[in-house]
């Protein structure tokens, strides 16, 4: 389907030689190579709607820069097929890459020695892109971004932050519908940060384009990210909206509450524990697995009670992640 990402079985396996210990161990290992499997994705299926952003999720070495490569032709899978905007990218490498930008917050894909407008007038020629569409694409782009204060740097004394928003700027140049971040604003300061982000809603809110985002800053997830995938050890381990990622492994809210009349029969509502309750007030807390988010207790706290106040706390989405790959971590 047009600007969507389907993934379905993805499996890749990377077959490495170990060096054994010594001297004799290496000699042997010359002779005779011992080989070992590492699978850096397994059975993996998943999609991501156009216009839709998702974020891939999991630990160190969980698999999701390898997803990315095969998404974008990267690396060819060693079972399972994938399709993006309908071309599968490791068969049709071109046309694939006409239809996606690309941003590895850890390289860029700029000409070092040149300054980031001369490398956007190269990428123009090379994509074909008619020069007023061009122009008012950059333009755009330099509103957002604020890239002219520093496109005619040569890319090599940029900061890391004009760095990334000019490689943001170069992938979405020739107007991709597809769009893949691998950690696009590491070691970035916060105020950059926002700058980044703010462009990436309007990159799917405004232009319609279809993002899959990798980060370990849960900050950003909360912003951007309405559904999440969560792969650990290769595996696919839930696919869902942060409020069921929560529910799951961030059972750890409470919501207070001040009754407008202290003598309120209170009891527990479904999947919501009475903790406590000092005359007006009471303090409710999720009850079981399968307990409402911090949101939904909340809207039924105040439906079924007469309140004069209310405050929630939350885990914040660090502990709940936190959890979550442990506990995937051990189920992997
Ligand atoms: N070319 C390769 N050869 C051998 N093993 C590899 C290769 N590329 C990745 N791996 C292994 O595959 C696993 C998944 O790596 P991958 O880079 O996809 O993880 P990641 O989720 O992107 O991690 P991070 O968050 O650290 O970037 C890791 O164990 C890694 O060591």
């Amino acid at each position: 389907m047009s600007g969507s990402i389907e993934v379905h079985g993805l499996s890749r396996v990377f077959h490495t030689t170990v060096r054994r210990p010594g001297v004799a161990g290496a000699i042997r290992s010359l002779v005779n190579p011992e080989r070992v499997a590492k699978h850096a994705v397994s059975d993996v299926t998943f999609e991501v709607a156009p216009g839709e952003l998702l974020a891939l999720l999991g630990p160190n070495g969980a698999g999701k820069s390898t997803t990315i490569k095969v998404l974008t032709g990267i690396l060819t899978p060693t079972s399972g097929e994938a399709r993006v905007a309908g071309v599968v990218p490791y068969q049709e490498r071109e046309r694939n890459a006409r239809n996606i930008g690309a941003v590895f917050g850890q390289r860029t894909q700029l000409w070092w020695d040149l300054p980031a407008r001369e490398s956007f007038a190269i990428l123009r020629d090379i994509y074909e892109v008619p020069k007023a569409e061009h122009a008012a694409r950059l333009k755009e782009f330099d509103e957002l971004l604020d890239l002219s204060s520093f496109w005619d740097t040569r890319v090599r004394h940029l900061s890391l932050g004009q760095r990334v928003r000019s490689d943001l700027a170069a992938a979405l140049l020739h107007d991709p519908q597809v769009v893949f971040l691998d950690e696009p604003t590491i070691g970035m300061d916060v105020v950059v940060k926002e700058q980044v982000r703010e462009f990436l809603r309007h990159q799917v809110e405004q232009r319609g384009r279809t993002v899959l985002l990798t980060t370990h800053d849960m900050t950003e997830v909360e912003r951007l990210a309405e559904r999440v995938v969560l792969i650990n050890h290769g595996r696919l381990v839930l696919d869902g909206s942060l409020d069921e990622i929560r529910r799951r492994f961030g059972s750890t809210w409470q919501v207070r509450a001040t009754l407008a009349d202290a003598h309120t029969d209170v009891v527990a509502l479904p999947g919501i524990a009475l903790l406590r309750q000092d005359g007006p007030q009471v303090v409710f807390g999720p009850d079981g697995p399968e307990a409402p988010t911090v949101h939904e207790a909340l809207k039924a706290v105040i439906e079924r009670y007469e309140v004069t106040g209310v405050a929630i706390d939350e885990a914040d989405l660090e502990d709940v992640m936190r959890t979550a790959y442990a506990q995937a971590g051990a189920a992997a």
